[in-house]
């Protein structure tokens, strides 16, 4: 069978998309969604996206990390898709649609970014891997000292989490590194061991959003501008005084790489 998808990407967290209006997808074939996101023997991805019709939305989309096993929400693969469901004509630029984390309004804006709502989040844990919040996603952040997370072993120090003791029992998390900016007009810099790629990617939706809620309750104030490996990402969110958030705001570019046929 030939498959025909289109590569997107989200400041470089990368995607193969499909189509899978008609279900001829084989979901359920994990080797078969590693192999397509192999960078060496596929077609190279940190995850794969299926686009599905979903009565009373305008669209389901399908996450599966490059693992070859459906994840939980993609906040960069949830922007992706919406630009994807746009090239296809399925939508126009505003969208509701449904992800693994429930439903999801977006936006799209002249230029192409897309402010994508994400679930509101009822607080944060302080733990000794650091603090936690659940953005759609499971996410660890840690603060760091200034000028040391450009050479901070992410890899080594992110897959220790995810594997610890803690998560071992709860699926495992994603951990993200973080350093404050030195005045507040900077961003603040993010890099991102992904659970499901076993990674560090140039860029992690749902943990930029857990690290500006987190940055919140250290004095960022709401637009957060953030910077990680692969570009800029704004979250914004209305902070409440029992420590939730709501109107929680994904920001930044989504755009397409290109089009091919694979034989699977
Ligand atoms: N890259 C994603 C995060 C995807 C979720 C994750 N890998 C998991 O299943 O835990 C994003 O942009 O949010």
């Amino acid at each position: 069978m030939t498959l025909h998808f289109h590569k997107y990407q989200g400041t470089s967290n990368d995607f193969v998309m499909v189509d899978d209006r008609a279900r001829t997808f084989p979901a359920d074939d994990h080797v078969l969604v590693r192999r397509l996101c192999d960078r060496r023997r596929g077609i190279g991805a940190d995850g794969l996206i299926l686009l599905r019709t979903q009565p009373g939305f305008d669209f389901e989309m399908l996450y599966f990390n490059a693992d070859g096993y459906l994840g939980s929400m993609c906040g960069n693969g949830g922007r992706c898709a919406v630009a994807f469901a746009r090239q296809l004509g399925v939508i126009t630029d505003k969208t509701h649609f449904l992800a693994a984390d429930g439903p999801h309004e977006a936006t799209v804006e002249t230029d192409g970014r897309v402010n994508l709502r994400m679930i509101d989040v009822p607080g944060q844990q302080e733990i000794p891997d650091g603090i936690f919040l659940n953005t759609g996603s499971p996410h660890i952040v840690r603060f760091l000292p200034a000028s040391t997370l450009a050479e901070y072993d992410v890899y080594g120090e992110g897959r220790a989490v995810r594997y610890g003791d803690t998560f071992r029992e709860r699926g495992g998390t994603n951990v993200n590194f973080v350093e404050a900016p030195q005045t507040p007009e900077q961003p603040w810099q993010v890099r991102t061991y992904e659970r499901g790629v076993e990674d560090e990617t140039f860029s992690c939706g749902t943990g930029v959003t857990a690290v500006a809620l987190a940055a919140a309750r250290r004095g960022a104030s709401s637009p957060v501008p953030l910077r990680t490996l692969g570009g800029d990402l704004a979250v914004s969110f209305s902070m409440h005084p029992d420590g939730s958030f709501t109107n929680v705001f994904l920001s930044g570019p989504a755009e397409f790489v290109f089009t091919g046929s694979i034989e699977i």
